[in-house]
């Protein structure tokens, strides 16, 4: 997976072992699941009106707000990187798969 997300995943780990003072992420932790899905939700709908708006930028910033709030639920529920990682490999050999399956179709 993309090292700034495996940084960001084990620095949102470490969170949880340890809380900090002053740390956004520990407040989630501590405020617990409600929370952080209230958040996954109001970051999401952030990310649909700046798309909306047609504005990049802003876009940007809404979606890195996103996930960062996923990766908060992520390591909340156990979830590791390398599940995600097999699910979207997992995705991409099906779509490989039906590649072939379409061009030998096509051929015959
Ligand atoms: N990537 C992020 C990140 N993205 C967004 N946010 C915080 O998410 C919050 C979202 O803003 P909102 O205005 O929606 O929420 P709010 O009004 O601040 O808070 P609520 O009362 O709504 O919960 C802001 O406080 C942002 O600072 C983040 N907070 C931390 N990180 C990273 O998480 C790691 C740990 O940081 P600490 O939590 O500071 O220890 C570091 O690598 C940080 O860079």
């Amino acid at each position: 997976m993309n090292d700034t997300w495996q940084e960001l995943y084990k620095t949102i780990q470490s969170r949880k072992e340890n809380r900090q003072e002053g740390s956004y992420t520990c407040y989630l932790f501590e405020k617990g699941i409600d929370k952080i899905l209230k958040k996954c939700g109001e970051e999401c709908s952030e990310v649909i009106i700046a798309s909306k708006n047609g504005n990049n930028a802003e876009t940007v910033l809404e979606i890195s707000d996103l996930l960062y709030h996923l990766t908060v639920l992520m390591v909340n529920e156990g979830i590791r990187l390398e599940d995600i990682q097999a699910e979207l490999d997992k995705r991409s050999e099906k779509t490989g798969n039906l590649k072939t399956f379409h061009q030998v179709d096509k051929n015959s």
